[in-house]
């Protein structure tokens, strides 16, 4: 389904069409017992410098999803198109050419980073490896990148190893790794989780900041909805493999349409990095076997506005409810609106 957004002269930079992407699992290393569906039909469009959140607990899917877009799982079923193209996965230029326009930040910054590299030679590398022979091209782009992301004096770290850096040090040459090739995209995936709460805010600000100075796009992934106010303009919840709202963050925070959603905001009641960490506990239940998810809304055995004879047993398609916002819930069905729906 096209997203529902507000139309701007921006180009749209990534578009995702009903991506499916299942891991086998195999008893005693050979056996077929089944698939994992850790993204089952997903669709989301991003556009030149806009930042989008994905939300969701634990094991929804996120890290799946958003490595099915960077190209290191191949989707079994869907399409990703880059500005307007669409990606042959099994063409190996076209990847390595789609991978240099597409950044990505892990969670764990020290076990992205090899440790026998220099900080010099690991932002030179992805440089190498895409044909940039001209070596002062190489030097004044690590000079660049390294004066964005306060990096400084340069000289004060290009000849250190990463286990010389703290890890905010550390997570910031992680992210002039993904810049140095000018990326479209950014997707950075739990980007301040593994790090002292101290430095967190000051990586979402510069993330930010490099945001809206390169004009760049960037999926910012996370479980903790109470960051994604300070730098996200929409905000894509996912549960069970799939996106089950899609809304600007401001309406969202006031005004959650999926019972799932305001299960997390619940959450954080008073949203502030002292409550991060708490969604892993909310909603009550257990989160879908995505091994044999159940049929249906993925949502049902844990929601409380159940309607009997849909939700067990059929998928909600998305329901537009106002512009911009959507919402995978039979609550929604027939036109309904927020307002004829008391959560
Ligand atoms: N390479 C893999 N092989 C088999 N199963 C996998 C693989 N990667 C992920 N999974 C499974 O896919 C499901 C979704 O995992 P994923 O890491 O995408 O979720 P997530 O929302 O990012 O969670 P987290 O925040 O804990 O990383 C989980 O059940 C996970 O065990």
């Amino acid at each position: 389904m096209t997203e529902l957004r507000k139309q701007t002269d921006k180009q749209t930079v990534l578009e995702v069409e009903d991506l499916h992407t299942y891991f086998e699992i195999k008893k005693w290393g050979f056996l077929h017992e089944g698939y994992v569906r850790a993204v089952d039909g997903v669709d989301l469009e991003i556009e030149e410098g806009e930042s989008v959140s994905l939300v969701g607990e634990s094991g929804c899917g996120k890290s799946s999803l958003a490595k099915t877009i960077l190209g290191i799982h191949s989707p079994r079923e869907g399409k990703i198109k880059f500005r307007g193209k669409i990606l042959d996965f099994d063409d190996e230029e076209i990847m390595k050419s789609y991978q240099g326009k597409t950044g990505f930040v892990q969670q764990d910054p020290y076990s992205a980073l090899p440790p026998f590299m220099s900080i010099q030679r690991i932002l030179e590398e992805p440089m190498i490896v895409n044909g940039i022979k001209d070596r002062s091209e190489r030097i004044s782009r690590i000079e660049r990148v390294m004066q964005e992301l306060k990096l400084t004096p340069t000289g004060d770290y290009l000849g250190k190893f990463p286990h010389m850096l703290s890890g905010g040090q550390q997570q910031r040459v992680v992210l002039a790794r993904s810049l140095v090739l000018n990326p479209d995209l950014l997707l950075a995936d739990e980007p301040v989780s593994m790090l002292d709460a101290s430095v967190r805010v000051e990586i979402l600000e510069l993330i930010e900041k490099i945001q809206k100075e390169r004009d760049l796009a960037v999926i910012y992934i996370t479980h903790d909805l109470s960051t994604v106010r300070y730098f996200s303009s929409r905000i894509l919840v996912m549960y069970g493999g799939m996106i089950v709202e899609k809304s600007p963050v401001v309406k969202l925070l006031k005004n959650p349409a999926h019972p799932y959603t305001m299960a997390l905001l619940e959450a954080i009641s008073e949203p502030d990095a002292a409550n991060a960490e708490r969604l892993k506990e909310v909603p009550p239940g257990e989160p879908p076997s995505l091994m044999d998810p159940p049929a249906g809304c993925r949502f049902h055995p844990r929601c409380r506005y159940l309607i009997d004879e849909v939700c067990r047993t059929e998928i909600p398609p998305e329901f537009e409810i106002s512009q911009e916002r959507s919402v995978s819930c039979w609550l929604y069905r027939e036109g309904r609106q927020p307002e004829d729906v008391e959560l």
